[in-house]
């Protein structure tokens, strides 16, 4: 379970991007995060692995206190949360198996992975993870030789290899085509429910959230401004976080009629 208590951030320039927000994820619940522009959603994110130090307030996980952890303590509690990120972050030049394995560094320490002398378990979970997210075939494959698509998947798996109490997923979607986007989150969120693992993700396109995840949260100007089911998401509740708009076509019906099966390929 994830507690996130007053969390508050002042940046330097006096930028209040999150204030007093106040809340609870717990396990197994996948949260989509939206909000205008500037409203906080990256800084909430990295204010739970102190990517982004806190001003005040506290991050509970697993009833751990992550704020006020020292840097030995926070490195270790950082190899339990995945992240998921926008632009990927993958070595290029290093194979899909490679990349996934990196997820482990963590673990394994510099040397031995600098010397690509991983643990064989980490070797077979690794086959495992690529299986599940469907990149077997590519696992010699260099990064650069990916689509968008394929190489979330990647990053999905490096994450999961972590095997991770929680994922932190900024914008997964962001660079991505519709249907792949689809397919993204599907498989994202397919993989907490069989893991029962928490995440919280960042994304702009509320309908594609309102088709995945079980709660939405929304800020605007770094506060809470909403806090419920995909459902409740309506077009009142659009307009007071993010303002007058028509919103009509933006909600969509929550029936996720896309039922191809997973191309990898994509
Ligand atoms: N490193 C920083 N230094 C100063 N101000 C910052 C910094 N990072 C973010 N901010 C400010 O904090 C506020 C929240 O930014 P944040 O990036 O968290 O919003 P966001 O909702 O993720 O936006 P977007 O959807 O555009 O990514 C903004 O006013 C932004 O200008």
């Amino acid at each position: 379970m994830l507690e996130l208590k007053n969390l508050t951030k002042t940046y330097r320039t006096g930028d209040k991007a999150l204030q007093n927000v106040t809340l609870t994820i717990p396990k197994g619940q996948v949260m989509a995060l939206i909000g205008p522009s500037g409203a906080g959603k990256s800084t909430l994110i990295r204010c739970i692995n102190r990517l982004v130090e806190p001003t005040e307030g506290s991050v509970i996980l697993d009833g751990t206190n992550i704020t006020t952890l020292g840097t030995g303590a926070l490195r270790r509690m950082r190899r339990k949360m995945g992240m998921i990120f926008q632009q990927y972050a993958l070595v290029e030049r290093l194979t899909v198996m490679e990349n996934v394995l990196s997820g482990r560094l963590g673990y394994v320490g510099f040397w031995r992975s600098y010397l690509r002398k991983y643990p064989q378990a980490d070797i077979d979970e690794a086959f495992r993870l690529l299986d599940r997210v469907g990149l077997l075939a590519m696992a010699d494959k260099r990064a650069d030789e990916l689509s968008g698509g394929q190489r979330q998947r990647v990053g999905i798996a490096r994450a999961l290899i972590q095997n991770p109490r929680l994922l932190l997923v900024d914008e997964p979607t962001a660079s991505l085509d519709p249907k792949t986007s689809r397919q993204i989150m599907r498989l994202i969120c397919e993989l907490c429910a069989e893991r029962d693992l928490a995440a919280v993700i960042n994304i702009h396109d509320v309908a594609l959230a309102q088709m995945f995840v079980e709660r939405i949260v929304g800020l605007k100007a770094g506060e809470l401004a909403f806090d419920g089911k995909p459902t409740e998401m309506t077009e009142d509740v659009l307009t007071s976080i993010y303002g007058e708009e028509d919103w009509h076509a933006t909600i969509r019906e929550v029936d996720d009629e896309d039922t191809d099966i997973e191309d990898p390929a994509a």
